[in-house]
């Protein structure tokens, strides 16, 4: 890790995609009279050249024209001296990003995974994974209701910034908040990354239940039934059941699970029409596809009931088609509320 000073008044954003350029978006508007340096670091000198060109981002946020002032670059050595480095790469991206960036991340900035998923090959949470690549266990985590979109256009949006103690969710929460994106504080790490995790999964059962045609009181049942199941796991795994009530949790599966904003609400459209799981995704980032399979197999491993998140699992690996899942969920024994 880098020894250089800090300067606490920069924001570094890795990776140019949708939600990255969106965080660096509202980081930019957040410093208020301050001058705020933020820098976005992209993978591609080509969109580098685009956004100086046109002032936009087209491949991740077509139409919106971003702020000036917004540092784009392909050089990673621009992120040097950041008080604060958001991690807005893909979630299996997440631990090989960190470690190339290990030289480059000043010791003291606070490090904020920006992704929603889990670690595949292990089911880590994406914050011990980007942990033990930089050799920390303060890493960050902002999660919860929010479309890239909606945040780069400046609609109001809240989401939850979750640190190792309170005073560090403050302080960063405080910093990247702005006039139209609110964060709120936790210390539950896990509750608010299993929800981010979790949510993708339940959006996509949502999505089969919008596509199999299958009605809007099968959808309602999904979204309380898979709020029960994300509380067992969160509880299980050591975070707060409480979070699941949250932005993170509740706030989420209903923006994801109703918006066709989303990816995995889409991609679970495609396969209730009866796509295959192969081609749903098109080349779209679905999160909740990978998710799926790993979260099912950390539940069965430590006998935890998740049948929605099994069921979805199976789907997507072609182990059940959706008519012999929902016989499956509706022909459980009867159990308490
Ligand atoms: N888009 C949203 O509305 C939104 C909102 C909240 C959270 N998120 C989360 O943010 C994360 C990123 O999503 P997104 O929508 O920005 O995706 P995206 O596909 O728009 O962008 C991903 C970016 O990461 C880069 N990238 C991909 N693989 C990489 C790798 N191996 N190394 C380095 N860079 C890599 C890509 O070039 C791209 O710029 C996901 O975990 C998603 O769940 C997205
Ligand atoms: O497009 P999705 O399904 O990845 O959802 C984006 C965000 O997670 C919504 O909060």
């Amino acid at each position: 890790m880098s020894e250089r000073p800090l300067d606490a008044n920069s924001v570094a954003v890795i990776g140019a995609g949708a939600f990255g350029t969106a965080l660096a978006v509202a980081a930019l508007q957040a410093g208020g009279p301050t001058p705020r340096r933020v820098i976005l670091l992209s993978r591609r000198e080509s969109q580098v050249e685009d956004f100086k060109t046109s002032g936009r981002n087209e491949d991740a946020l077509p139409g919106i024209a971003l702020p000036e002032g917004l540092i784009v670059t392909a050089e990673p050595d621009a992120i040097e001296q950041a008080g604060t480095v958001l991690l807005a790469v893909p979630s299996q991206a997440q631990g090989e990003m960190a470690r190339a960036l290990l030289p480059l991340i000043a010791r003291r900035a606070d490090v904020v995974v920006c992704a929603k998923g889990l670690e595949r090959e292990t089911g880590r949470l994406l914050t011990e994974v980007v942990g033990e690549q930089l050799h920390r266990d303060d890493i960050a985590v902002l999660s919860g209701p929010g479309f890239a979109a909606d945040i780069a256009r400046g609609l109001p949006t809240a989401m939850t910034l979750a640190a190792a103690s309170a005073e560090q969710a403050h302080a960063i929460a405080t910093r990247l908040s702005g006039p139209t994106f609110r964060l709120y504080a936790s210390t539950d790490r896990v509750g608010v990354q299993l929800g981010g995790a979790l949510k993708n999964v339940l959006a996509i059962a949502c999505g089969i239940i919008e596509g199999a045609g299958l009605g809007e009181s099968a959808r309602a049942a999904m979204i309380s039934r898979g709020l029960a199941e994300m509380s067992r796991l969160v509880t299980a795994r050591g975070g707060v059941a409480d979070t699941v009530r949250g932005l993170s949790g509740l706030g989420d599966l209903v923006l994801t699970g109703t918006s066709h904003q989303s990816r995995n609400l889409r991609y679970g459209i495609a396969l209730g029409r009866g796509g295959a799981a192969r081609e749903a995704a098109g080349r779209e980032l679905v999160e909740g596809a990978l998710a799926a399979s790993v979260a099912a197999q950390d539940a069965a491993a430590r006998g935890i009931d998740m049948p929605i998140t099994q069921a979805v699992a199976a789907i997507i690996d072609g182990g059940f088609d959706i008519r012999a899942a929902v016989d499956a969920l509706m022909s459980r024994p009867i159990t308490q509320e």
